[in-house]
This record gives C-alpha cells, structure tokens and sequence, in this order.
C-alpha cells in the first residue's frame, strides 16, 4: 500500500517508520527542501530524529502533488495550529479514495475544534474516510522500536481497521476504538495536565503532587469527553490513562519539559525558545478551556494553566489556588468550583 505523511518532524517522520515497517511504501512531504533530501538519500532526519536510520521504503519530497499520488493512507503531523493553513493546497491532490488520519494532539484555537474536525473541513473528506492515532507514543521511543501500543479510532470500523493494518509492525501494536470524540480529547488535553505536572516539578514538588494531578487531570478530561458525548471507557484506556502516564513520567515529552521551565519561573517566551519541537498544551489549553465552557464543564487544573501562561496567576501560587477550591466528592461529575478569583486576577 502506498501511504504519504505531512509534516517532516519528530512524530511525522517517525510514523512514517512505522508504516514502513509495516509494509507501506511511505513518502513524506514537507517544506524544507534539505530535509527532504536527507531522508531520501541519507535515510536520516537529524534535526528531528537524530542517529536514526530511517528505512528504505520512505521517501521525502516538497511536492505535495507528488507526496499525495497514489496514496490511499494519507498522515498528517504538523503543529494543530497551522493545520488548516498548511493543508488547503493539498485538497486538490488527495486520492478521491484517501483515508486520512490525524497523528495531531491539539485543539484548534480559532474554532475550537478538534483536528479530525478540522482535517474533514479542510480536505473535503466525510467522517468515515477520517481516523485518529493516539496513545503513549513518545517518537523518539518509537523511532528506536522500543515496543508500544496505540490506538486508531474512527467512526467506521473498516477505516480504523485499514488504518491499523497500514502502521501494525513487530514493535507496534494497534487497537481500534469507534469513540474518536474520547481519544482525540485525551491527546489533547493530557497536554495541558504535562504542562501542570511539569510545572509543579519544576516548583520542587515530589511524587504525591505529580500523581495528584495525573489523577484529577483524568477526571477533567473524562468530564469534558463525557459532556461531549465521549465514552467513559475511552479515558481508562491507552488513549487517556496511558498517553498521561507515558507524557507526564518522560524528560522526552516537550510539554512536560515546557512546564518544568516555566516552574522554575521562566517567562513563557523564554521556555518556548528553550524547548525544541511543538508544545501544542500551550495554545490547546486555551482552546480546551473554551470547548469546557460552551458544555458547562469544571476543569480547574487546566484553569490554572491557562492563568499561568498568560501571566494572571503566579507560578507558585498555582498549587495553592487549586487545593483552596471547596472540597467535594471524588467523581467525575461535580460542581461548577473555579480557582478563586483573587488569585486569578492579573498579577500587577
Ligand atoms: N513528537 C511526538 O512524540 C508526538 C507528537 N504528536 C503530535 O504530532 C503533531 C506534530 O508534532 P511533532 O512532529 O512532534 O512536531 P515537530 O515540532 O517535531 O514538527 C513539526 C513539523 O511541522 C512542520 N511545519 C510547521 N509549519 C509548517 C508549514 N507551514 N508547512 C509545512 N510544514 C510545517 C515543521 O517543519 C516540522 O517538520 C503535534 O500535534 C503533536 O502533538 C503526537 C504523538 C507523539
Ligand atoms: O504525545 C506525545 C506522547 O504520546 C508527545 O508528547 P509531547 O508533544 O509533549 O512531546
């Protein structure tokens, strides 16, 4: 099968190994020429992936046109907030039988919609011919084989089967799931709680704090995924427990690192330029936040992101601005409690 991937980094290249390994012959495109080069004659994209060797059966080219003929898997992994822009073009190119599938984990800031949303706008292809892929997939892991499991969802079950035949290789592993609302939330948002748990690392807090927020960041995201019409099993699943887990535990992950810097009180210009690759928690937590509004949905850790990012709530009273909401019972459904508002208001 011939498969094409959009967007040269990290996850766009790697996954572009991935489809490989599994049979595909797989070209990518991108914008930088040079790029394009090295992984058609040298098999390598240091900038991204360095010292791997990508295999054979990848290719790379800055012709759209070119990257999409033929293609009946058609990948996309450029930063959420350029998707649209960065794919208009293409439409005209894609295959009229093309399945394309969202490696994106972010929400749109204009509109606040997903990305699968925003693929089927901006290409012109019906829900069914459209799938996600997200779970624990770190790229840099996945580019060395390290074994991994992921899942593809799509509302028809002969696209998420397609789809998880086209990337199923010895080191990893797919499972299909009809509930693509669930999983595309949880790529998303688990962003933002690795933005919460790494600032409080980078404050000096310990194992408790960590497991507190992976645990209550769940609870967000399966009350937004329910509100949203999601399905609760979806947020146990690789998708949600298991992407946090891997996002909020690895140094690899560059949201995480994005929250250590500004723990230890970097402004967030200066963390952005000191992380390499796309943080996309930092603009998705915005548009999370929103989507949880229009649905009345309560997400105050997220809350507490969007306030530090924006330099109206001050780092280190984040933590205290969280434990000093009423206390409640532990479900997932709850009272609307958002972070008191004198610690909210601008920092002067
Ligand atoms: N890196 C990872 O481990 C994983 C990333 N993802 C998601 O995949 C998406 C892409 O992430 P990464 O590949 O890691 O980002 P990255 O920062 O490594 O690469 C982004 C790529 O987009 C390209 N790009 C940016 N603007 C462009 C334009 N105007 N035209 C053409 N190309 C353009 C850049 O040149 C670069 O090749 C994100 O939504 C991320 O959340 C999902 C799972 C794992
Ligand atoms: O989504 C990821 C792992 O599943 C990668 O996380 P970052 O985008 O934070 O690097």
């Amino acid at each position: 099968m011939r498969a094409a991937v959009l967007g040269t980094g990290s996850w766009g290249t790697t996954f572009a190994a991935v489809l490989a390994d599994a049979g595909c012959d797989v070209t990518l495109w991108g914008r930088s020429e040079e790029v394009c080069r090295a992984v058609r004659e040298e098999h390598r994209n240091e900038a991204y992936l360095p010292g791997v060797e990508l295999p054979a059966r990848v290719t790379a080219t800055t012709d759209g046109a070119a990257a999409l003929r033929g293609a009946r898997v058609v990948a996309v992994a450029v930063p959420a907030q350029s998707a649209r822009m960065i794919l208009a073009p293409l439409r005209e190119h894609l295959e009229p039988d093309a399945v394309v599938v969202s490696l994106m984990k972010g929400v749109e800031l204009s509109s606040d919609r997903r990305m699968s949303e925003v693929l089927q706008e901006v290409l012109g292809v019906p829900a069914a011919r459209v799938a996600v892929v997200s779970g624990p997939n770190l790229a840099r892991e996945i580019a060395e084989r390290h074994p991994t499991a992921t899942v593809v969802a799509s509302s028809d079950p002969d696209t998420a089967r397609l789809v998880a035949a086209a990337c199923a290789s010895p080191s990893f592993r797919p499972y299909t799931n009809a509930d693509v609302v669930g999983v595309e939330l949880c790529g998303a948002v688990k962003n933002v709680i690795a933005l919460a748990v790494g600032i409080a690392q980078g404050q000096g807090y310990g194992h408790n704090t960590t497991a507190t927020i992976i645990t209550r960041g769940l609870v967000e995201i399966t009350r937004l995924g329910l509100a949203l019409g999601a399905e609760a099993e979806t947020f146990a699943g690789l998708a949600g427990m298991g992407d946090l887990v891997a996002t909020c535990a690895s140094p690899l992950s560059r949201n995480h690192s994005l929250g250590v810097q500004i723990g230890r009180g970097l402004t967030l210009d200066r963390a952005l330029a000191a992380t390499r690759g796309t943080a996309e928690g930092v603009k998705s937590s915005t548009s999370v936040l929103e989507l949880a509004r229009t649905v009345g949905v309560d997400m105050p850790i997220t809350e507490a992101v969007v306030e530090v990012l924006a330099g109206r709530l001050p780092v280190e009273e984040m933590a205290a601005a969280l434990l000093a909401r009423p206390h409640r019972a532990e479900g997932v459904e709850g009272a609307h409690e958002p972070l008191p508002r004198p610690l909210a208001e601008p920092a002067v």
